[in-house]
């Protein structure tokens, strides 16, 4: 098999090189493989290969998130003043297959305006069917025939469904105004419901990432693509160009979170590329990579003493990620309906894996929504978010303003529950299109500098993206009190409402059809979220097409560079990510394809 921890000395030359095996790297370098067997390609990974239990079995996910943990990269920002001077974490796969390996599993498609209003030739929702559908070999249900029935990844319920969250949250949902849809993912323009979760799992319960699913049944088939390779524990550190400003190869390092600890500079390597070099090392390691290769705002270069190989101020400059907050909930849940006895260490892990116990291929999450506002709570968040609510959602019918996944565990460290021996339940909630901007940026041509990165959540000016928080904190709260599993919300994992308030915590639907929040509410709950607020591990749009990359994915200003990944995407999308980061892998993969004539 072409896996290496070490470049074999022989190798010192390829056509293709991709900088970062994750979800989009793994299906690029797949897919030219299959176009051409002949092709030499290389991949360099800065993770290890993809091969530990709690990548494969979907129900361990957490562990991937666990402080020590090297299957994902732990980005820190510097102090955001606007969340209480925090230094947010936000975690990205860094493993092979990236965030495939390490994500959440939960399925979702952007939204067929999303496609749209990218406004890219060639990118538009109808262009972009066909590749959705080629990914997916989907066992859901599909009354519109919007999905696909032979790609590599499996999309299912899974082997395990908490049924009564799952149908409870559904009919909590149906009763203040969000219906059931059978397949909110068609791209038909269906939102404003809610849909039975479907995952990234198999049917027979092994998470789909795109290094198990694309890449590692042709990386051992030796016989057939002999010349498909990884690099694993590998840092690209730069491209290297020629005096064309052609990319001609890339320099490496191994990285140190594989090396014993030495007191020695790390050994970098060159490797050249005859015909590309792509990059695919995500929406942060991508940027921060062109930024040290001469790629992006000449002044930020020059004040680093970056000889500038193409002047490009997109780089790195519109950050966006989700921004998420995770509300928990006492239960009447059973042991065996939720996850906490196995993450409380109540359940035997071992033995549930010997016996191959159903709960091993679960996700956790239940539902999946996609939600937009009554005109009565439109009107309640005040006339700046209903100005940008007509101007930028109203015409657009499938624009969901939030996301929301009823979770069937604690959704924090284990060791933190109130109640040991418990079950609990909780609602995550995330804003699908905010107008918060943050940066990443480069401090140093060294990888192993500490980034220049703030996320920017809370920062827009309107404070659209914190009304609609608020507005996603009492909507999931008003589902969650309407569920007979109910037992009260968790206190640590809420605003600090005081005991007067009748908005406090506790107060059931008998008491109080609707909560009412007052300003003093109003004000504890503002500041709850900024001191809370998280990210959804989405984190896209840094080197956005026509603007760093064409619509060809080419790198303005220099040849033989491509990007494939999320960075490239113009706008949000109404989704959780991974779907959209496979599409932009497949539709690279194409495009390359046609380019080089394979
Ligand atoms: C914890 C978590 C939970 C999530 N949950 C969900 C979910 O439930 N559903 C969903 O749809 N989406 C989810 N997402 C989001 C989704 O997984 C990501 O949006 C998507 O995987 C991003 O794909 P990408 O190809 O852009 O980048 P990645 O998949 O992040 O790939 C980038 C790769 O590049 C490597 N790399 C970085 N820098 C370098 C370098 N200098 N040299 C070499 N290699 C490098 C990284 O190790 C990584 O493997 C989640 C993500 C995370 C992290």
């Amino acid at each position: 098999m072409g896996l290496f921890t070490t470049l074999p000395e022989d190798l010192t030359e390829v056509d293709v090189i991709i900088a970062g095996g994750g979800t989009a790297g793994c299906i690029v370098a797949a897919r030219l493989a299959e176009a051409d067997p002949q092709l030499s390609i290389l991949v360099i990974e800065g993770g290890s290969n993809n091969d530990a239990p709690e990548i494969s079995i979907p129900i361990l996910l957490m562990a991937n998130l666990m402080p020590g943990s090297k299957t994902n990269i732990f980005y820190q920002s510097k102090p955001e003043e606007q969340l209480g001077g925090r230094e947010l974490i936000v975690p990205s796969g860094g493993v092979l297959g990236g965030g495939s390996s390490t994500n959440m599993m939960m399925y979702s498609r952007a939204q067929k305006s999303d496609f749209d209003e990218w406004d890219v030739p060639g990118w538009s929702a109808e262009e972009m069917m066909p590749f959705l559908k080629k990914i997916e070999t989907f066992h859901g249900p599909d009354p519109t025939g919007a999905h696909g029935n032979d790609g590599p990844i499996q999309v299912s319920k899974g082997t395990f469904t908490s049924s009564r969250l799952q149908d409870q949250f559904i009919s909590s949902a149906e009763k203040l105004g969000w219906p059931e849809i059978t397949d909110l993912q068609a791209l038909d323009e269906k939102t404003n419901g809610v849909q039975r979760a479907l995952r990234y799992i198999s049917p027979d319960g092994k998470r789909q990432d795109t290094a198990s699913r694309y890449l590692h049944p042709k990386l051992q088939d030796d016989e057939h693509f002999p010349n498909l390779q990884v690099l694993v524990q590998h840092q690209v550190v730069k491209v290297l160009f020629d005096n064309n400003k052609k990319a001609v190869g890339v320099e490496f390092t191994p990285n140190p979170l594989f090396q014993e600890e030495t007191t020695q500079p790390p050994s970098t390597q060159t490797i050249k590329a005859r015909t590309l070099v792509i990059l695919s090392c995500g929406a942060i390691g991508t940027p921060t990579l062109l930024e040290r290769s001469g790629i992006g705002n000449s002044h930020l270069l020059n004040s680093l003493n970056i000889s500038v190989v193409s002047d490009l101020p997109g780089v790195g400059k519109e950050y966006e990620d989700h921004q998420l907050n995770v509300y928990p909930y006492f239960s009447s849940l059973d042991p065996e309906e939720t996850a906490d006895a196995l993450y409380s260490g109540r359940r035997d892990l071992a033995a549930l894996i010997q016996n191959n116990d159903k709960i091993l291929g679960w996700n956790a999450q239940e539902v999946t929504c996609k939600l937009r506002p009554s005109e009565e709570d439109i009107v309640s968040l005040g006339p700046d978010f209903e100005e940008i609510w007509n101007k930028d959602f109203e015409p657009i019918p499938d624009r969901p303003l939030g996301m929301m996944a009823p979770v069937a565990a604690f959704p924090a460290d284990p060791s933190t529950v109130p109640i040991p021996n418990k079950q609990y339940f909780a609602i995550s909630t995330f804003s699908v299109y905010p107008y918060s901007r943050g940066h990443v940026h480069i401090t140093s041509s060294s990888p192993s500098s500490s980034l220049d990165f703030q996320t920017g959540f809370f920062s827009d000016t309107k404070k659209f993206d914190i009304k609609t928080h608020k507005w996603l904190y009492k909507t999931q709260r008003e589902i969650a009190r309407q569920m007979s599993i109910y037992q009260g919300e968790v206190p640590s994992g809420h605003p600090p409402f005081s005991v007067g308030s009748k908005a406090r915590l506790g107060i059931t639907v008998a008491e109080a059809e609707k909560l009412e929040y007052s300003d003093e509410d109003e004000m504890i709950l503002e500041k709850w979220l900024r001191e809370n607020v998280g990210t959804t591990w989405h984190s896209l749009g840094t080197c956005k097409m026509m603007e760093v990359v064409d619509e060809k994915l080419g790198v303005y200003g220099v040849e033989g560079l491509k990007i494939v990944d999320l960075s490239v995407v113009r706008g949000n999308v109404g989704a959780n990510t991974c779907g959209t980061a496979m599409v932009v892998g497949e539709k690279g993969a194409e495009i390359i394809r046609g380019e080089l004539g394979l």
